[in-house]
């Protein structure tokens, strides 16, 4: 498979742009939702299962009130590739659906 195309400043913030909410920090992207503790536990699940399928993992840090989620491509050197951007999106989609559950 090699080693993933590490994408260039420029392609980095093209593809921000499109994510709302994200921001670089480095080699890696990161966003922070607000989301209550059960919610993202569930939302949790629903990533670790993406990850898997996509074979791309985020660092996911729960606390009471949110959840941040990070995400760099590793089998690059830790630097940002269009793996991450895709997972990315993927989890927005999945936040935004467990978002509105009326768990506590
Ligand atoms: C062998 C396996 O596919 C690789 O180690 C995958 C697993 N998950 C991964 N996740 C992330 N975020 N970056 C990677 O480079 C990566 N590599």
């Amino acid at each position: 498979m090699g080693v993933p195309r590490v994408l260039s400043d420029e392609e980095i913030a093209e593809n921000l742009a499109d994510l709302p909410g994200w921001e670089r920090k480095g080699d890696e992207i990161t966003r922070t939702y607000e989301i209550r503790y059960h919610a993202a536990v569930a939302a949790i699940v629903t990533i670790a299962d993406r990850s898997r399928r996509v074979q791309h993992h985020a660092d996911l840090d729960l606390r009471i009130d949110h959840l941040r989620a990070t995400v760099t491509t590793h089998d690059a050197g830790h630097r940002l590739t269009a793996a991450d951007f895709d997972l990315a999106h993927r989890i927005d989609a999945i936040v935004a659906a467990h978002q509105s559950l009326p768990l506590d």
